[in-house]
C-alpha cells in the first residue's frame, strides 16, 4: 500500500507526517490507522473502534482493506507509536479502541474523577432534606415524583446527572434542589455557580432561575442566596483565546461548592474533562441536559454516556423511599454512576394532546411508521410538506420572516428580537440547496431586492447574523445572534445582553454569517415559537434521530417539517452512535488509585 495514493485530508496527512517523523520506520498500517482515527475525531468520535472497522475498505474508491481485528491489533501493538493505558506514546490502544493520547487521557481522567466524586457521599441532614423536599415539591402531583427524586439525589450525592426533554421541569427541579441545599445546616454559606456551554444557554438559564425562584416557598435569605447569574463554561474555566489551556484546573480549582451546568449534552469530552478537573473534589456537580439531543460539535457524547446503565439498586431505592416518600422500581444499574442519574420524562410543556410531544416520543423511539402517520394527522401544532421544492420554501420563508422584517423597521431591538424568535428556519446541514448557506443567500437576495438595497451592500435593516468566532474583547461568542437595525449613528448590529441590547458598528464584528436560517446544531440551547425544519433532498450522513428530535423540540408552539418521506424515515431510523469508551469505563473501572504526580498533564500535553 502506498500512503500517497490514499485520499487523506490535510489534517490526516499532517498527523501521518508528524508520526513518521517520530518513527521513520512506522508501518503503513499504523499510519493509516492514525489517519482514520483523525477522521473519526472530526466526525465526533473519541476513538477508533477497531471492531467496527476491521476487515472493511475505509475508502470506497480505493482497494485498500483493513485487516481482521486480531491481526490489526497485533500490528498496532508492535508499533513504537502505539502504547497501552498509562504509556507515554502518541497513540494509545485501550480495550480495542485506538485513541490519540490526549483523548484517552481525557476520557480516563474524567471517568476516574466522576467515579470518585460519585463514591464520596457528603454529610446530609436527612430530616431537614426530607422537610425541604416535602415543602418545595408539594405542588407536584406526579407519581413517582421524579423531580423530587432528582433533587434528593443531587443533595445526597456529589454528582447528579438529570436528563429530561423540553419542559420536563429541569429548571423547576434545579431551583428547588439548590434551595434544599441552602437549607441544609451551614448551607447558606455555599458558593453556587451556574454555567452553560453557550452564552445564549447561560442567559436562558439565569432568566429561568430568576423567574422560578420568585414563587418558591422559602425564606427571603435563602432566596437571596440563590444565584441568578450564569456564565459560559469557557468563561468559568478562564479560557485563553484559542489555546486548549484554561486558567482553572486541579492545581487552581474553581472557588465553588456547587456547580450546575445546563445544556450539558452540548459539552464535549475535552471540555467536560477540564471542567471536572477544575472543580474541587469537595464540590457538588449537577449536570442538566437532554440525553436524546444532538451531542457536542466536538468529539464525545459525554452526557448520553453518563446516562447509560442507570438505575436504583435496593439500597438506593430504600434510602429514597425514606427521604422522599417516593417508591421507585429496583433495577441493578450496570453503571457505577447508576443512581446518580435521574430521567425526567413527563413534559409539562408538551402535555395532553400536544403533537410536538408525541412526535418527539415517536422519533426517539425509532418509530418510523408512527412518525409519518402522526404527521399526516393534521394536528394543530404540526405541519408537513412532503414534496418540498426550493422555490416553495423560499416563498414560505419570505412569509414567515415578514413580521420580523416589519418589526426590524421600528428600530426597536426588543421588538425585533421578539419577532425573530417567533419564527425560525432550521436546516440539517450548511451546504447544498437545502442547507443554511444557500437558503440564506436566496432569501437575502429577495429581501434586498424588495427593500431596494443594492445587492453588493452587506448591511441592511433586518439582516440577522450569527457570530462564528469567539471575541473575548468584544464579549461576542460563536453562535451569538445579532440583528442589524437603524440607530442614531447609522446601521448598528444589536446583540442581546444581560442588561438590554448592545449595538456594534458592523465593521467591528468578528467573522459572521447571515442567519435567517441556522443549522439544528447551532439552534441547540434556543427555543422559538414556531420552527420550520428543512431536511435535505438527498440522503445525508447528518440525518439522524437526534438531529430530527433536536430540531422539532426547538419549537414551543408549532413545527413545520419540509422533507421527503424517505428522508424523514432515514432520520428516525438512524441512531448516530459515537465511538467512545466512557460508558464502559464507568461500568467496569475499579476505583482509581491516585494518579502518579505528573502522568496526567504529560499525556494531556501530547499533540496539543
Ligand atoms: N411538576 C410540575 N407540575 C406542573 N407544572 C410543572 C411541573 N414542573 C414544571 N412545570 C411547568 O412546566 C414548564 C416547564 O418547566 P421547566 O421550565 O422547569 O422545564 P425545563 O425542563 O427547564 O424546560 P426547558 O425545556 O425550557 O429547559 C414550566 O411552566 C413549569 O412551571
Amino acid at each position: 500500500m502506498n500512503l500517497a495514493d490514499l485520499p487523506l485530508g490535510p489534517l490526516e496527512r499532517a498527523l501521518v507526517d508528524s508520526l513518521r517523523r517520530l518513527d521513520p520506520s512506522a508501518e503503513p498500517l499504523v499510519l493509516v490507522s492514525a489517519a482514520l482515527l483523525c477522521a473519526a475525531l472530526d466526525n465526533g468520535d473519541v476513538c477508533l473502534l477497531l471492531a467496527r472497522r476491521a476487515g472493511q475498505r475505509p475508502w470506497v474508491d480505493h482497494a485498500f482493506c483493513l485487516p481482521a481485528l486480531a491481526e490489526w491489533q497485533a500490528h498496532l501493538q508492535a508499533s513504537s507509536l502505539v502504547g497501552g493505558d498509562g504509556d507515554f506514546s502518541p497513540l494509545i490502544l485501550d480495550h480495542g479502541r485506538l485513541y490519540l493520547a490526549r483523548y484517552q487521557a481525557y476520557e480516563r481522567q474524567l471517568a476516574e474523577q466522576l467515579l470518585s466524586r460519585a463514591a464520596d457521599l457528603p454529610r446530609v441532614d436527612e430530616a431537614q432534606l426530607s422537610a425541604s423536599l416535602t415543602r418545595l415539591f408539594a405542588f407536584n402531583v406526579q407519581q413517582p415524583d421524579w423531580q423530587r427524586l432528582a433533587a434528593a439525589q443531587a443533595v445526597r450525592r456529589k454528582l447528579a446527572v438529570i436528563s429530561g426533554g423540553p419542559g420536563t421541569g429541569k429548571t423547576t427541579t434545579v431551583v428547588r434542589l439548590l434551595a434544599a441545599l441552602l437549607e441544609q445546616p451551614g448551607g447558606e454559606r455555599m458558593a453556587i455557580g451556574l454555567a452553560a456551554p453557550t452564552g445564549k444557554a447561560a442567559a436562558r438559564m439565569a432568566e429561568a432561575i430568576r423567574t422560578a425562584k420568585a414563587s418558591l416557598p422559602i425564606d427571603e435569605a435563602i432566596k437571596a442566596a440563590l444565584p441568578d447569574e450564569a456564565r459560559t463554561l469557557h468563561r468559568l474555566l478562564g479560557s485563553r483565546g484559542d489555546s486548549p489551556q484554561v486558567r482553572h484546573n486541579a492545581a487552581n480549582p474553581l472557588a465553588l461548592d456547587v456547580l450546575v451546568v445546563d445544556e450539558a449534552s452540548m459539552v464535549d469530552l475535552a471540555l467536560m474533562a477540564k471542567l471536572v478537573d477544575a472543580l474541587p473534589p469537595s464540590a457538588r456537580l449537577i449536570l442538566l441536559g437532554d440525553k436524546d439531543q444532538l451531542c457536542a460539535v466536538e468529539a464525545g457524547a459525554v452526557f448520553a454516556e453518563l446516562c447509560e446503565g442507570r438505575g436504583f439498586d435496593a439500597q438506593a431505592a430504600a434510602d429514597l423511599q425514606r427521604i422522599t416518600g417516593q417508591q421507585v422500581a429496583v433495577a441493578q444499574p450496570s453503571s457505577r454512576l447508576g443512581d446518580a442519574v435521574v430521567l425526567l420524562t413527563h413534559s409539562h410543556r408538551f402535555a395532553g394532546d400536544s403533537g410536538i410531544g408525541e412526535l418527539a416520543r415517536r422519533i426517539n423511539g425509532g418509530d418510523v411508521s408512527g412518525t409519518l402517520k402522526l404527521l399526516k394527522e393534521q394536528r394543530s401544532d404540526l405541519a408537513w410538506n412532503a414534496q418540498p421544492t426550493p422555490a416553495d420554501l423560499l416563498e414560505r420563508l419570505d412569509r414567515g420572516y415578514a413580521p420580523f422584517l416589519a418589526a426590524a423597521k421600528s428600530a426597536d431591538p426588543q421588538a425585533a428580537f421578539a419577532a425573530f424568535n417567533d419564527f425560525r428556519a432550521l436546516c440539517a446541514q450548511r451546504e447544498g440547496p437545502w442547507g443554511v448557506a444557500g437558503i440564506n443567500e436566496a432569501l437575502e437576495a429577495r429581501v434586498k431586492r424588495r427593500s431596494q438595497v443594492a445587492s453588493r451592500e452587506r448591511w441592511y435593516v433586518g439582516r440577522p447574523v450569527m457570530v462564528r468566532q469567539n471575541d473575548y474583547a468584544l464579549g461576542l461568542f460563536n453562535g451569538d445572534i445579532g440583528i442589524c437595525l437603524h440607530s442614531e449613528h447609522g446601521l448598528r448590529v444589536f446583540f442581546e445582553s444581560e442588561d438590554g441590547y448592545r449595538p456594534f458598528a458592523p465593521a467591528r464584528l468578528p467573522s459572521h454569517d447571515s442567519a435567517f436560517a441556522m443549522t439544528v446544531h447551532k439552534s441547540q440551547g434556543s427555543e422559538f415559537s414556531e420552527v420550520l425544519l428543512a431536511l435535505p433532498e438527498q440522503p445525508s450522513p447528518l440525518l439522524s434521530r437526534s438531529l430530527f428530535y433536536t430540531g422539532i423540540t426547538r419549537a414551543k408552539h408549532k413545527v413545520e417539517i419540509w422533507g421527503l418521506p424517505a428522508r424523514l424515515a432515514e432520520a428516525v431510523a438512524t441512531r448516530a452512535e459515537r465511538a467512545a469508551g466512557l460508558a464502559e469505563r464507568l461500568a467496569h473501572l475499579p476505583l482509581p488509585p491516585p494518579p502518579p504526580e505528573d502522568s496526567g498533564t504529560g499525556q494531556l500535553a501530547l499533540f496539543d
